[in-house]
């Protein structure tokens, strides 16, 4: 097993070349949030737009229209019970992420099933949160796409069906291929969270217990899709992310006993910043 380390942030993060706009750096779309997970959305998106995605929409329930705009006034909303206009933004994105705060009901399900039918190979799907809860429930196979699986344990257990103990680099591997007819990245949440991709495994060095708060994996699903939106090598990409998440957190909790995600966000760009020198 491969340890990340800092020297990934330097791979992957590369100074912006001067005639660039905003669709040079992707259009994001998350679909989730629902009447009672709106926050979760809410945190991805933050993290989404202070990692430098250049388009941001999220599809929610419509309760949660002004508390988005009140923290995130970058983010475009749409609401996820009109399937029309939904349909006409996903096609539009490079990069949608679906699960966070999306819940299990009759809704989140029809949306899973959704973006299920109109995701394309040319498109990044990031699957998160509740999205594991209806997979294990339901019969549903992934869909073709790039892929990129963010499940902390609990939620891998549920649906790979190998509890914690038994959730080897080999078991896991096994699993993965099963599930996807393209290789799949899985990011295995946990308190040194192991990314999976075809026969290659990867350990996270950097996160503390600080982090251990709600929304942590919403705010990394965020910086995920905003690292994928804009640079090429996505598996690396995905490293990156994962590296600048737990090492934000680290630099944190020197000072401080808990880290919260609006902390987290609030430190992104700066850090990408010294990462691009
Ligand atoms: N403000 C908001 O809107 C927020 C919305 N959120 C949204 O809520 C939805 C559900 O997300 P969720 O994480 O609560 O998942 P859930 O399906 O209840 O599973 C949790 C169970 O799994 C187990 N478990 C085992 N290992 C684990 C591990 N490493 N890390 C964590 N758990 C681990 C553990 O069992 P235990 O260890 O306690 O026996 C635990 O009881 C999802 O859509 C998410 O986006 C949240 O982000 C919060 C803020
Ligand atoms: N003890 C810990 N050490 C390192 N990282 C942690 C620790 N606890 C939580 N994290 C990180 O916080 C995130 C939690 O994700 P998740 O459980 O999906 O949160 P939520 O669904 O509440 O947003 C993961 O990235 C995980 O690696
Ligand atoms: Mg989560």
């Amino acid at each position: 097993m491969k340890q990340i380390a800092k020297e990934i942030l330097h791979q992957v993060i590369k100074p912006r070349n001067p005639d660039t706009h905003k669709y040079n750096y992707g259009r994001v779309l998350f679909i989730g949030g629902n009447q009672h997970y709106g926050g979760a959305a809410i945190m991805s998106a933050q993290a989404a737009v202070n990692s430098g995605a250049g388009l941001v929409t999220v599809a929610c329930d419509p309760i949660n229209l002004s508390s988005l705009h009140s923290v995130v006034p970058e983010a475009v909303f749409q609401d996820y019970n009109d399937q029309k206009s939904l349909e006409t933004i996903f096609l539009k994105s490079d990069v949608i992420s679906i699960g966070s705060g999306l819940g299990t009901e009759a809704k989140s399900l029809s949306l899973l099933k959704m973006a299920f039918e109109l995701v394309d190979h040319s498109q990044i799907l990031i699957i998160d949160g509740s999205a594991f809860s209806l997979l294990a429930d339901n019969q549903l196979n992934l869909p073709p796409a790039s892929l990129i699986l963010t499940p902390h344990q609990g939620e891998w257990q549920r649906y790979s069906g190998l509890q914690i103990d038994d959730q080897s680099s080999e078991n896991n591997q096994k699993v993965l291929s099963s599930l996807s007819h393209d290789p799949a990245t899985l990011v295995l949440k946990k308190h040194r969270t192991e990314i999976y991709y075809g026969n290659m495994v990867w350990q996270n060095t950097s996160g503390n217990a600080s982090m251990a708060t709600a929304g942590m994996g919403d705010t990394l699903a965020g910086m995920i899709a905003g690292f994928v939106a804009q640079f090429s090598n996505h598996v690396e990409a995905v490293l990156a992310a994962v590296y600048l998440h737990g090492s934000i957190g680290d630099k944190l909790a020197q000072k401080q006993y808990v880290t919260t995600p609006s902390e987290i966000v609030k430190q992104i760009s700066a850090e990408m910043k010294s990462s691009s020198i």
